[in-house]
């Protein structure tokens, strides 16, 4: 809900807050647009907590409260439209029950505070609902939402919740974000994307270039920014400026602007200056990212990561809804390449309907991806059925890969569940070093590789990609990750296969040309990310990117492997990259 759209005053003052916050420029381009400020819970309001005596006022202030969440409630819904206006209007009709008000009232006039009556009267709705079980207990956290809105009119506090429409592009800040609570999200409603945790490869950051929003991660102090204020973002350095000035904004839109011109004044397949294809392919999450990845000129799709079809929902898709969604990405690119990830869930990606065994302290560790697939044969089964029908009737190359495969019995077997499905294609993910070791044994039993270099890196240094604290050893430039991508490539030359990289490392220009430079076949990446990979490529030789290879991996840090790469790729500085 947008605040501004139920009249309710937007912020307190914040002269004492800093002018310029920094975190990592994970999408670039600038972002400008108020502060929305996104929290989680909303805390409970003190027990005992007393209004100073003028009952009625305090009751008027709660009533209006009740009524502030319905209208809004109301208002979305009729934007909506369809079920989403029924299940909204079924929440206003809550906001609004009179025997709820009355129960406030009385509570107020005992001298409780407007909110801590909210949340008592609440309460006791709430015990009567959950006791009642089936379709009304399901309703409690309905109920919550409406008690949650309330306290925080009541108290000034952020809404909880990200809201899916709003009359001018806001600046999204928030500790960090789910995939669900951006699924809906669009370029029409966000200018940009803070957080204060997550780092490069983190979700947020991966849904940002997707969606071609400039976003910074790890940025201290974000949250203490108050609602409402105008927050310019440049997603390339990670500065985060509250309150420009008018210069400030005009500067960093023409910059933005010359930028995008240069860039894309290169158009054609993926190529290097001596003409050695690299095709390049876009990473997206379902139908909704096709129209970004062919105004990008992608020449196919690099990862179709299917599991963001699954996020969001009681239950897996039916075989027809999977069915279709392929189908789809399929038509898009007919006679293209379309390499489909089977559903990567677990971890960073929870699916509340296939739960892993047990309690999981490390869950990146424990069982995702692949592992957990073959827990649930009938959704292996649906989904590689669903496939196969889906490619059985297009002219585009459909292959089909598995994520987090660690070992050669794992490759062996999905290879095997792929052809005893009718897929012919298949191949694995490169994301545990295990696999990147021995991946001439893994090659043997797969058609292809694609290396999936944010959790390549997360594995190699040991730095949980959902940390931001060690988001700083979470870089794909460390010379560690450059070897075990080296390790993948050379093997799959030698088999004669291909070996592809569809991390975020594809989309940094520098290091697409290091990829390249150590036999990577194709690139890909967030569609906004195409048009500077393929002028980078265009620019510069198939050996001066085997130098820039060469001279990273023999760096000892980052740092040094970035400045290395860079120093044999002299286009650069003409492409203002
Ligand atoms: C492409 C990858 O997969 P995801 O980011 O979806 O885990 C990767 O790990 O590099
Ligand atoms: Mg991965």
């Amino acid at each position: 809900m947008d605040r501004r759209e139920t009249g309710h005053p937007l912020s307190e003052s914040q002269e004492q807050a800093p002018r310029l916050l920094t975190g990592t420029g994970v999408s670039p381009g600038s972002g400008y647009g108020p502060a929305y400020l996104v929290i989680g819970d909303i805390p409970e309001p003190a027990p005992g907590s007393r209004h100073d005596g003028d009952a009625q006022a305090e009751r008027g202030r709660a009533e209006q409260a009740l009524d502030d969440v319905a209208a809004d409630l109301e208002s979305r819904g009729a934007r909506a439209g369809g079920e989403a206006e029924e299940v909204l209007g079924a929440q206003a009709m809550m906001a609004r029950d009179p025997g709820l008000a009355e129960e406030v009232g009385s509570l107020i006039a005992e001298g409780v505070a407007a909110p801590r009556a909210v949340f008592e009267a609440f309460g006791k709705y709430r015990e009567l609902l959950s006791a009642a079980g089936g379709y009304l207990g399901e309703r409690v956290a309905d109920l919550d939402d409406i008690r949650d809105r309330a306290i925080a009119l009541l108290t000034g506090l952020p809404l909880p919740g990200v809201p899916t429409s709003a009359a001018k592009p806001f600046v999204l800040i928030a500790k960090d974000l789910a995939p669900a609570d951006t699924a809906l999200l669009s370029k029409d409603v966000v200018a940009a994307f803070v957080t204060e945790q997550g780092g490069p490869t983190s979700h947020t950051a991966i849904l940002a270039r997707s969606m071609g929003v400039p976003a910074v991660v790890g940025c201290a102090g974000a949250t203490a920014v108050a609602q409402g204020t105008a927050v310019l973002v440049d997603g390339a350095s990670g500065r985060v400026r509250l309150s420009p000035d008018e210069g400030e904004v005009a500067a960093a839109r023409n910059a933005d602007e010359a930028r995008r011109a240069v860039l894309s004044a290169v158009t054609g397949p993926g190529a290097t200056a001596d003409g050695h294809a690299v095709p390049l392919l876009a990473n997206i999450g379902g139908p909704r990212d096709l129209d970004a990845a062919l105004a990008s000129g992608a020449e196919g799709v690099g990862l179709y990561r299917t599991e963001f079809l699954f996020l969001d929902r009681d239950a897996a898709p039916t075989p027809e809804e999977q069915e279709e969604a392929y189908r789809a990405v399929f038509d898009a690119f007919p006679g293209g390449r379309v390499v489909v990830r089977t559903l990567d869930a677990g971890a960073d990606k929870p699916l509340a309907f296939l739960p892993p065994h047990g309690e999981e302290p490390n869950p990146a560790l424990g069982e995702r991806g692949v592992r957990l697939f073959r827990r649930y044969p009938d959704v292996m089964t649906d989904q590689l059925g669903a496939l196969a029908r889906a490619a059985a009737g297009t002219s585009a190359t459909v292959e089909i890969m598995a994520p987090m495969v660690a070992t050669a019995e794992e490759a062996a077997w999905f290879a095997q569940a792929c052809r005893t499905a009718g897929l012919e294609n298949a191949g694995i993910m490169i994301e545990v070093p295990s696999a990147a070791i021995r991946a001439a044994d893994l090659i043997e039993r797969v058609d292809f590789f694609s290396i999936g270099t944010n959790d390549l890196t997360q594995y190699a240094l040991a730095a949980d990609r959902q940390v931001s604290e060690v988001a700083e050893l979470q870089d794909p430039w460390h010379p560690a990750v450059l070897d075990l991508i080296g390790m993948a490539a050379s093997a799959a030359a030698d088999a004669g296969k291909g070996c592809g990289v569809c991390g975020e490392a594809a989309a940094d220009p520098v290091l697409a040309c290091v990829l390249v430079g150590m036999g990577v076949t194709s690139l890909s990446m967030a569609a906004p990310a195409l048009p500077p990979v393929r002028a980078v490529l265009a620019r510069h030789t198939r050996e001066q990117c085997r130098q820039a290879a060469a001279a990273a991996r023999a760096a000892t840090s980052p740092a040094e492997a970035r400045t290395a790469a860079r120093e044999r790729l002299p286009e650069l500085d003409s492409l203002a990259l």
